[in-house]
């Protein structure tokens, strides 16, 4: 990276947009050119905290760093994006990103939205990681009267049992004809297979690897190889 092409401010600072690999944005935080140099060379976020003006290396006493990806610097070269890794969490609150649970247009103040629009906007993935992100903030965080809390406190079974459920629930709709009820119970049943994902510690990212392996001619039990 190029350190002449980040233009620091008139303190000697750069905001840091750091996102999860995922999409995910997790906080927003400045850096110092030492901060920088020392990010990329050790490979885990620092930071310059400006209310106790020193560097601050990410997770140092909680032990929730952010394995470096990427860095990137915007077109004026302003700003960065750094991609990482996150381990547990990202928020000093405890949250998964400092802007889990702090949604503004959640509680009444609706931003206007075009029919189908909000869905047509955003990718499978972006709905899934963030469907996923908010079931572990939850089993990190447990919050009181939270039906994800509910089955993490019941155990694998419950949630084995909801997705058995869940499955014939999606069959009897299907058989029925009836696009509405597919669609309502197969959302139930994503919902509780990425609750059984989260079980096991697997994030989406590693099922749509395995995926995309298969389209890329990797490893699964073929059909054509089963007929012959
Ligand atoms: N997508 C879902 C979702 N889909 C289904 N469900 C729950 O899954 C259950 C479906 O089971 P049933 O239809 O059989 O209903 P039930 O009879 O109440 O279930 P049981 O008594 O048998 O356990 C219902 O309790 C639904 O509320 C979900 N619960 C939560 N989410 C998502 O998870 C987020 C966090 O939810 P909480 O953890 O509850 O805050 C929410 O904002 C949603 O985005």
């Amino acid at each position: 990276m190029d350190m002449n092409k980040v233009k620091f401010d008139q303190n000697g600072l750069v905001p840091a947009i750091v996102q999860e690999e995922n999409g995910q944005v997790l906080m927003l935080a400045y850096m110092n050119k030492e901060s920088l140099e020392k990010t990329i060379a050790t490979g885990f976020t620092c930071f310059f905290s400006r209310s106790r003006q020193s560097l601050w290396k990410k997770g140092e006493t909680s032990g929730n760093v952010q394995r470096v990806k990427e860095i990137s610097y915007d077109c004026d070269g302003d700003t960065l994006l750094v991609r990482v890794h996150q381990t547990g969490v990202a928020c000093h609150t405890g949250t998964y990103s400092c802007f889990s649970g702090r949604s503004l247009t959640d509680t009444g103040a609706k931003v206007a939205v075009l029919e189908g629009e909000a869905a047509a906007d955003r990718s499978l993935a972006e709905v899934l990681n963030d469907l996923y992100a908010v079931i572990k903030d939850r089993q990190l965080n447990p919050v009181k009267g939270s039906y994800t809390n509910y089955l993490f406190e019941k155990g694998q079974d419950k949630i084995l049992k909801k997705i058995g459920e869940e499955a014939a629930e999606t069959i009897i709709a299907s058989k029925n004809m009836d696009k509405e009820e597919i669609l309502y119970e197969m959302g139930d049943l994503w919902y509780h297979c990425l609750v059984l994902l989260a079980f096991h510690n697997i994030s989406p990212d590693e099922l749509f690897g395995e995926l995309l392996n298969r389209r890329n001619g990797g490893k699964y039990h073929r059909f054509e190889d089963k007929e012959n």
